[in-house]
């Protein structure tokens, strides 16, 4: 039951939910006594009764309202109260478990997606809590006033209202009920996905212009908006007939209460007393429509509540990386794979087959080889982006599942191909690994990484604001200060992938000479397509279609003449055609 689901994350104020629902049916059920007030002051006035008794009423009537009111306004306080722990707890839950996350993830969910999964549901639940529940608990006390109606008064005007109101109970079922009670589910997830996609759009803006294309060019986008029109409008006309024979009861009650109340009155010995309850019916119709209003919305809150709830747990309660890990890091940094396959989640297919191989402490390995041979991967296995189907990785002899996320990122430094800033002074994104190094440090960082001249032209220098009023790097720019930033984390494992792609000559010289230095004493280890990068390696591993082809040293590899020599044969050629 989704309350008690979202009740464990409010803690110790889950009482306080408890006790704005009760709070809130003991407000539902003082309400009723104003009517019964009105009822009387009518039927004393009606039979002449003394004035005192009609005052006495009508204080009863006062007070009863008043406390009614205070007793649902305070109802509503604690709902909130606890609303907003059970939001707090959901969030912070949810975002603790997404900063363990690695950085596999991120890979396979987009910004928006996670945004959504996160802030928009937590609202939906908070929302409920503070303000549905309450009422959700509120409208159980209707039966009772409906049955003691039945009693004190008429039941067969009690029956008159039982008729719409029977016929407005199964108009609910019909749009909450059957095929529609999923599609609350399914209109949410249609959500995410337009959400998600449109991250993608508006990311995706400048090769629409480029290229002059439209909209209709990002068919996955248009397609999740066309589906989620057919779907809302599939559901608005499955709903069209029940929803409006339900608008319909709900404003009937008096037509039978009247048509019920002409036939007693022409076979009453007393009209007056029928039409007294008459009177007390006509009073308690517009509870009882408010109520099944209430009962309507409020079902359908506890659908969406229950989906938003469900949609977190799938971040709060994702067991797929749960750290068990230690926080010792193995001095020995030997990297060995052995016998490793793997596929991307939701994948059927190997990208990595079978692969085993061995890095020594402080050795240098290049992995070579055809675009989409699964280089890039075995560097985020060996980072635990993904975990692998079979086999083991070890550093050190030691399992990498057994080493905390935190603590082997702690000791290996990536730099993309792309390396990315964040919005931050140059200082804090070269100090971001290591935030206590001395200023010593970052100066050496800067010489090694070839980053002065970058320093030199920004106007507030190594304390200039990246992405603010114009300060922009280029992609080489960038790179240089991820080296530093590398040199300054002072990891005993680097990784390189394909850190001089996409630079020009002057930048990859750069990049190239930082490289060398950061990597003294390392173990290191890169993929790079330009074959002159990797010739000084200690070892060089060829990749094809997930598997290894080959290993050793350039010189070892050229002799052989096998995949890497023509790469070789090739690389060299043109290059000799640029020259
Ligand atoms: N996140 C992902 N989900 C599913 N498949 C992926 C993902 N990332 C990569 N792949 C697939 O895995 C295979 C290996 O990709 P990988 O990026 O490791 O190759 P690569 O050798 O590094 O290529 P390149 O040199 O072009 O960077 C490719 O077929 C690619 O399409």
């Amino acid at each position: 039951m989704i309350n008690s689901g979202l009740l464990k994350y409010s803690g110790k104020y889950k009482y306080l939910t408890v006790l704005s629902c009760v709070l809130s049916i003991l407000s539902a059920a003082i309400s009723i006594v104003p009517l019964v007030c009105i009822y009387q002051i009518i039927r004393l006035y009606v039979e002449n009764l003394s004035t005192k008794s009609i005052m006495h009423y009508g204080e009863i009537a006062v007070i009863s309202s008043v406390l009614g009111i205070a007793l649902y306004f305070v109802a509503l306080s604690l709902a909130h109260i606890s609303a907003f722990r059970v939001a707090k707890n959901l969030k912070s839950q949810a975002i603790n478990k997404v900063i363990d996350m690695p950085l596999g993830f991120f890979e396979m969910r987009s910004t928006g997606e996670i945004r959504k999964i996160i802030d928009e549901n937590t609202i939906l639940t908070e929302d409920f809590l503070a303000h549905k529940l309450p009422d959700f608990a509120a409208t159980a006390i209707m039966p009772l006033i409906i049955v003691i109606s039945f009693f004190f008064f008429d039941w067969r005007l009690g029956a008159a209202c039982f008729i719409p109101l029977i016929i407005s109970v199964i108009c609910i079922k019909m749009m909450m009920g059957g095929e529609n009670k999923f599609m609350m589910g399914k209109i949410m997830t249609l959500q995410e996905q337009m959400n998600k996609e449109a991250v993608e759009y508006v990311r995706g803006i400048p090769i629409i212009k480029v290229f002059q294309q439209t909209v209709f060019s990002f068919k996955k986008f248009h397609n999740t908006i066309m589906s989620y029109r057919d779907l809302v409008t599939g559901y608005a006309k499955a709903c069209r007939m029940p929803k409006t024979i339900f608008g319909v009861m709900l404003n009937s009650f008096f037509v039978f209460l009247i048509a019920v109340a002409v036939v007693l009155f022409n076979s009453a010995s007393d009209p007056i007393a029928v039409f007294l309850d008459l009177i007390f019916f006509i009073l308690l119709s517009p509870l009882i429509s408010t109520t099944m209003m209430r009962l309507m919305m409020t079902g359908e809150n506890l659908i969406q509540a229950k989906e938003a709830l469900n949609r977190i747990e799938t971040i709060i309660c994702d067991d797929s990386y749960i750290e068990n890990g230690s926080d010792e890091f193995p001095e020995n940094t030997e990297i060995v794979f052995s016998d490793v396959c793997f596929s991307y989640p939701e994948q059927e297919k190997n990208v990595i087959e079978h692969v085993s191989f061995e890095i020594s402490k402080n050795q240098k390995v290049a992995f070579v080889g055809l675009s989409g041979s699964g280089k890039s991967t075995i560097l985020s296995l060996i980072g635990k982006f993904f975990k692998a189907n079979s086999g083991t990785i070890t550093i050190g002899s030691k399992n990498i599942n057994e080493i905390r996320n935190s603590e082997l990122m702690k000791n290996i430094s990536f730099v993309f191909q792309d390396s990315k800033l964040f919005n931050g002074t140059l200082l804090e994104n070269i100090r971001v690994g290591n935030p206590d190094v001395p200023l010593e440090k970052i100066d050496e960082a800067i010489k090694i990484a070839q980053c002065q001249s970058i320093i030199d032209k920004l106007p507030n220098g190594i304390n200039s604001i990246y992405g603010s009023k114009g300060i922009f790097l280029s992609g080489g720019e960038r790179q240089r200060i991820a080296l530093a930033r590398a040199f300054v984390k002072d990891s005993p494992i680097i990784v390189f992938d394909e850190a001089t792609s996409g630079c020009d000559a002057e930048n990859e010289f750069y990049i190239n000479k930082a490289i060398t230095e950061i990597s003294k004493n390392k173990t290191v280890i890169l993929v790079a397509h330009r074959l002159n990068t990797v010739i000084d390696a200690d070892k060089i591993i060829v990749m094809e279609k997930g598997k290894i082809v080959e290993q050793g040293t350039h010189n070892d590899l050229v002799e052989n003449n096998g995949a890497y020599a023509n790469m070789w044969k090739q690389y060299q050629s043109a290059s000799d055609w640029r020259l």
